[in-house]
């Protein structure tokens, strides 16, 4: 059967052109086509495969390596193996395949090429690998009824999708230098090339159907590309804490090993937490542009069970970013999502936390976000930070805020003399002005967001200078003074009486 395999491919013909050795091979296929009718194969199989196989090694003296689509059983996650390869036969596939498939690069106007069905390409082994040997790659998808066998990648379990597969194809006498050598330097290449070609995404948990190398298929997230040109150099704080929080960051990034060593998985949470306005989503934009890490934005009141989210968890990438907004709001065990259901109390776990054992079927639960956060799926895949923020700390359950789970709690705060400076340089580029005292003093007295601060110092139209924009920020702060003093203020925030405290009740 290989032998017809490669000559499919092309093989056989290039380079073993031996009439004998022709002659075999039909003969062979012929005998063996005529074994299966007439249900002897069995009987050959038991009896007579050895020799059998080394029948098939003379006809077709190739082996080959497959790197299927996904790993494991289902359609679970891509294989990095996969992506790998991919990237590395780009450069090859543009120049030798005769049919390509063409996706977009971080570069606007450039294309990423990779092969369609039934294409191959060669390669070679490089000067100090030995240099000369010739590879083929061939990209294809399984037969049809022989998605499960292992034979082409299948994983053997349940699922019918059509998982495609490079395979290569090299000669018995060069497979330590294809395992050892040229294997790990394709995956090391392809890893390369990606971090190239990678354009960020913004993803959020919208189910759509999407094209992919197996055509249109379901996806559980929607993306487009994250351009939020929010960095931490125009993030106004004070300096000390934004350092810490880069350092932070770049320690994380940085510590996959030392991760291993302690036994911990390779993830770390954020929770960012502070009025509205105060830079908290301009700050989760601020990390994915320092790491060049993707986001991953879900909209929990649209997920509809414990096993949705895990699901969503799994068909993250590493390098990420996976952001829970507003989490106090999000999870409402009491309000429409249970009334949606039934009217069953939900179940109780072990620990007290309701919705731990098995009511999966209709609503996320705090277990479930706790599973979520650091269960054992949470460890597959490794590199991803987790982000939470809230208006209202003092809703959330400390359960779910504890360190280990929310690593690093950050506090966004009202804008404070230093992060006017820093935004009056930003927007205006004024180091120096006579109103930066009275804007600092004013300040101390009354809380204004950065986010307000910022509007105000915005030009509004062609003859606002920053003479003018900085008397506008006093007139405002004056005025939300004046209204302080007479009641009218800010005593709370607007949406206190929304939400509730809804996490806190799942662990009563
Ligand atoms: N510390 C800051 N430095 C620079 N710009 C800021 C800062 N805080 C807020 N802004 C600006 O104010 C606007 C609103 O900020 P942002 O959306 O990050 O607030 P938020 O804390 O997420 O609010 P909410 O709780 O309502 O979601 C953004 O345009 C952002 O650029
Ligand atoms: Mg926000």
């Amino acid at each position: 059967m290989r032998a017809m395999e490669s000559s499919a491919g092309g093989l056989l013909g290039g380079l073993n052109s031996g009439v004998v050795l022709s002659l075999i091979a039909v003969l062979w296929t012929v005998v063996w086509q005529n074994l299966q009718h007439l249900q002897l194969q069995h009987f050959f199989k038991r009896h007579i495969g050895r020799h059998a196989r080394r029948l098939s090694a003379l006809v077709d003296p190739y082996l080959s390596v497959t790197v299927a689509e996904y790993d494991g059983g289902g359609r679970m996650r891509r294989a990095d193996a996969y992506e790998e390869v991919k990237a590395y036969l780009a450069d090859t596939t543009s120049r030798d395949a005769r049919h390509l498939r063409a996706e977009g690069a971080k570069d606007a106007d450039r294309l990423v090429l990779s092969m369609v069905d039934g294409e191959e390409v060669a390669d070679v082994l490089l000067p100090e690998e030995g240099g000369g040997t010739v590879f083929w790659w061939a990209y294809s998808k399984p037969p049809p009824g022989q998605q499960q066998d292992r034979r082409w990648g299948g994983g053997g379990g349940n699922d019918q999708e059509n998982h495609r597969f490079y395979r290569l194809f090299f000669l018995d006498r060069h497979r330590d230098v294809v395992l050892n050598t040229y294997l790990p330097r394709v995956r090391r290449e392809g890893r390369a090339v990606m971090v190239k070609n990678r354009r960020r995404k913004l993803s959020t948990n919208i189910s759509t159907h999407q094209f992919t190398d197996a055509g249109f298929m379901r996806t559980a997230w929607t993306h487009v590309p994250f351009e939020h040109p929010k960095t931490f150099a125009t993030l106004a704080m004070d300096p000390a804490r934004k350092k810490e929080i880069v350092d932070d960051l770049d320690t994380f990034k940085n510590g996959k090993d030392y991760y291993a060593r302690v036994g911990k998985a390779w993830k770390r949470g954020y929770l960012l937490h502070g009025p509205p306005g105060t830079g908290k989503s301009a700050m989760i934009a601020a990390m994915a542009n320092h790491l060049d890490y993707d986001i991953y934005d879900i909209e929990l009141t649209s997920v509809s069970s414990n096993t949705e989210l895990r699901r969503l968890f799994i068909e993250t990438t590493s390098k990420s970013i996976i952001v829970i907004e507003d989490i106090d709001c999000s999870l409402d065990l009491t309000g429409t999502r249970t009334k949606k259901t039934d009217d069953k109390p939900p179940k109780v776990d072990g620990d007290g936390r309701k919705g731990a054992a098995a009511d999966t079927s209709s609503k996320v639960t705090l277990s479930g976000l706790l599973n979520f956060i650091d269960g054992l799926w949470s460890a597959c895949g490794g590199e991803r930070i987790i982000v939470f923020t809230t208006n209202h700390l003092e809703k959330l359950d400390p359960a779910l805020i504890r360190r280990g789970r929310m690593d690093k709690h950050i506090e966004m705060s009202y804008c404070g003399a230093p992060a006017f400076e820093f935004l009056a340089r930003t927007y205006l580029g004024v180091e120096e002005h006579e109103l930066f005292a009275d804007v600092g003093a004013l300040l101390q007295e009354v809380d204004m967001t950065p986010a307000d601060v910022a509007e105000n110092l915005t030009p509004k139209s062609a003859d606002d200078d920053a003479d003018s924009c900085l008397q506008g920020l006093v007139a405002a702060l004056e005025k939300a003074k004046e209204d302080k003093a007479n009641g009218r203020g800010k005593d709370k925030q607007p949406d206190e009486d929304e939400g509730g405290v809804v996490i806190a009740q799942d662990q009563e």
